[in-house]
């Protein structure tokens, strides 16, 4: 019997623009590592977090961890007991999908440590269940690409409808991450009930460009549908120095940019790692100008999602 399993979850971009609330892609850049010790009896416990400043809760119920572990072990009607070490290696707050790395990771190695019960893509509604206790809302747009890796449309909810994209050759992202907290909570709170006709035009328009772009590898036309008309507009003045940004990735080749998630993460997409380069060191000279501490990644698409890194 498997008595203990260590797994690692990658940092994702949400909405990717456009698509706020159904698309996302995963990076390589970094993530979370999450061991399993198997218990005699049962119940789930969070020992350890390593990488929060304290800040994350040890309690189960609030854990993404433990939430979504005790899902799926809720649907399998079984009491197993399981420790958990979550290592952070991602800020908290910041756009790049944390809690649903931990949330992702622990349910890796929780269907490792059990047998292997679930194919990987049915482990998503518990990690929806978890999104929903660390950020109030339902979405599946960090899980989803943590989980499988590359690009991921969440062409529905009810039922989930889960399909992967391809991701071409040679693209890149590049992830600014200014020295400052926002809550997906919060950065939700200032988007519209209800959008203008014309928007939801655009919008479409754009989801279904970049989906072609991404199939067909065509880099014009990804840049091209990289714009979003719902969120952004009303995030941005929650984002310092952002239309600033823009410009200046725009003038250091980026294919596109915009918001990671909720903020206040940057991304931007760029065709081969130079470019990328170029555009982490404008983004860094923008953010100084203005007083504000930066750190900058770069990444390949991670195409493999989570994966087990030891079982014992
Ligand atoms: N393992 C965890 N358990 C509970 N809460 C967590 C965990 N990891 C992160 N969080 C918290 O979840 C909240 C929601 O946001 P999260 O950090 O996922 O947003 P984010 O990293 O900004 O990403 P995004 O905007 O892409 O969702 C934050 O307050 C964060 O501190
Ligand atoms: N789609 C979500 C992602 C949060 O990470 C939002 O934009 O609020």
């Amino acid at each position: 019997m498997i008595r203990s399993v260590k797994a690692f979850a990658p940092a994702t971009v949400a909405n990717v623009s456009c698509g706020f609330d159904i698309l996302g892609f995963a990076i390589d850049a970094m993530g979370d590592t999450v061991e399993l010790i198997r218990k005699d009896e049962p119940g789930l416990r969070v020992v350890s977090i390593e990488g929060d400043g304290g800040k994350l809760p040890l309690e189960a119920k609030k854990n993404t961890c433990a939430v979504a572990i005790q899902a799926m072990l809720d649907e399998l009607d079984e009491q197993v007991g399981m420790d958990i070490y979550l290592t952070k290696g991602l800020p908290l707050g910041s756009g790049m999908g944390s809690s649903a790395a931990s949330a992702v990771a622990a349910l890796e190695a929780a269907n490792c440590l059990l047998g292997r019960p679930f194919e990987k893509k049915n482990l998503l509604p518990f990690a929806i269940e978890a999104e929903k206790v660390a950020c109030g809302a339902a979405h599946a747009d960090n899980v989803a690409p943590s989980l499988l890796g590359g690009f991921v449309l969440i062409r529905d909810y009810h039922p989930l409808d889960v399909i992967k994209l391809p991701v071409p050759n040679g693209l890149y992202c590049t992830l600014l991450h200014p020295h400052y907290e926002l809550n997906t909570a919060d950065s939700r709170s200032v988007l519209r009930d209800k959008i203008p006709m014309k928007h939801s035009t655009i919008q479409s328009g754009n989801v279904a460009g970049l989906i072609a772009g991404l199939y067909e590898g065509d880099f014009e036309l990804i840049s091209r549908s990289l714009r979003d008309v719902i969120a952004e507009p009303y995030r941005a003045v929650l984002l310092p120095g952002f239309y600033e940004v823009r410009e200046a990735l725009k003038t250091a080749g980026a294919l596109g940019m915009g918001i990671s998630g909720s903020g206040p993460t940057l991304f931007a997409l760029s065709k081969g790692k130079d470019t990328a380069q170029a555009i982490a060191s404008a983004a860094k000279e923008v953010y100084s100008s203005i007083g504000l501490g930066v750190d900058v990644y770069f990444s390949e698409i991670n195409t493999k999602g989570a994966y087990l890194i030891e079982e014992k």
